[in-house]
């Protein structure tokens, strides 16, 4: 509980100073004031989240925490717990759509076992298994609380990792089969919306599936009675080790000023446990896309964020997280590369 403890005190507000002053950049910039929108948003959140006007993101780094789900044995997924494991060796062997994607924006890809229910020999895996998957949460607690901050300290570890060695911008994502549950749970408790509102279809079950994935939440609510304003009893009660490990990221993140990625339904799902621990934390966080999963969008009005991107995904690893560092990228360049009006004027006087 110490480094979550610690973690949270080192969370600080945006530098407002810094965020006017990349205003202004921008309206000296060749361009009508405002005309490149949301890039032109990005960049001044930039400025307030790393105190630097000219901030580049030139070392991104995206995670992929890997947890299994008790919750499978319920049949709420299309496939079983085991293509957690395969996957995670394709990630490692870079075969994955997410490494595709973060190779096209030149991210490095880092995977952790947070909680694989099998264990997986390599020395590129970063191993930081909580324990080898969650209980079934429609019976009782998926987690007790203490792995509930074990899973997010292992998080806050991992980036701390990272940005000690140059990563100025953090992509977050996931693997776990039959994680779309917690995740729409997690939102269901949060929220006084309806499971028809929070619960969708995950890797494509059926429309008989998706009736008994509601029930087995409605279930978990009942037996594990979490309580909505104790962020990490709902992470115990109905869990997600990767969960835990992305709020973590996002919490570790945020204490060294540095911008973290949100991508789908479960990171967004660890972005309201981290805005429950802080509600700085949304500050640093930067939206990519928008799920096909029902609950994303309400995720993200409770972040008051709105997603840059709305491209029919729903895949997980991470894979809107990385497309949407080509945005954040973009910003950074804009106010970086882009030449005043003064000097425009200046140039155009030289040449004629
Ligand atoms: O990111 C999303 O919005 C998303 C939506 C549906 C499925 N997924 C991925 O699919 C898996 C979970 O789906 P499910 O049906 O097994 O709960 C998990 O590995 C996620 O990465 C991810
Ligand atoms: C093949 C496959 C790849 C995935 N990546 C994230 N979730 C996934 C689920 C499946 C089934």
């Amino acid at each position: 509980m110490e480094l979550l403890k610690e973690t949270i005190a080192k969370i600080d507000s945006l530098d407002e100073k810094k965020m006017d002053e990349a205003q202004a950049r921008l309206d000296s910039l060749t361009k009508p004031p405002g005309s490149l929108g949301k890039l032109e948003e990005i960049a001044i959140k930039l400025a307030g989240i790393t105190e630097d006007l000219f901030a580049k993101v030139d070392q991104k780094v995206h995670v992929v925490m890997a947890g299994d789900h008790g919750v499978v044995e319920e049949g709420v997924s299309t496939v079983p717990q085991a293509v957690t494991t395969q996957m995670v060796y394709n990630f490692l062997n870079e075969g994955a759509a997410v490494n595709a994607l973060a190779n096209q924006v030149g991210a490095e890809v880092t995977i952790v076992d947070i909680g694989v229910a099998s264990e997986i020999e390599s020395e590129k895996l970063v191993v930081k298994k909580v324990k080898p998957g969650t209980n079934n949460l429609a019976k009782g607690p998926a987690m007790t609380k203490q792995e509930a901050i074990a899973s997010i300290e292992a998080g806050i570890e991992v980036v701390q990792d990272l940005i000690d060695n140059g990563a100025n911008l953090i992509g977050t994502g996931e693997m776990g089969i039959g994680n779309t549950t917690p995740s729409s749970a997690i939102l269901t408790i949060m929220t006084d919306l309806s499971l028809d509102e929070t619960v969708g279809y995950g890797t494509g079950i059926n429309d008989e599936q998706l009736k008994k994935k509601k029930e087995i939440i409605k279930e978990a609510l009942e037996v594990n009675q979490p309580q909505e304003d104790d962020a990490l009893d709902i992470l115990a009660k109905v869990g997600g080790l990767e969960i835990g490990g992305i709020a973590g990221v996002m919490l570790g993140a945020t204490a060294n000023q540095t911008p973290v990625m949100i991508d789908g339904l479960i990171s967004g799902a660890a972005a309201l446990i981290a805005q429950k621990l802080e509600p700085q934390v949304t500050n640093y966080l930067i939206p990519s896309h928008k799920s096909v999963e029902p609950g994303h969008i309400r995720m993200y009005e409770l972040l008051g964020l709105e997603p840059m991107l709305d491209m029919d995904m729903r895949l997980g690893e991470g894979t809107g997280a990385v497309l949407g560092m080509n945005l954040v990228e973009a910003a950074t360049r804009i106010i970086n590369d882009m030449a005043t009006l003064e000097e425009a004027e200046v140039e155009a006087n030289k040449a004629g």
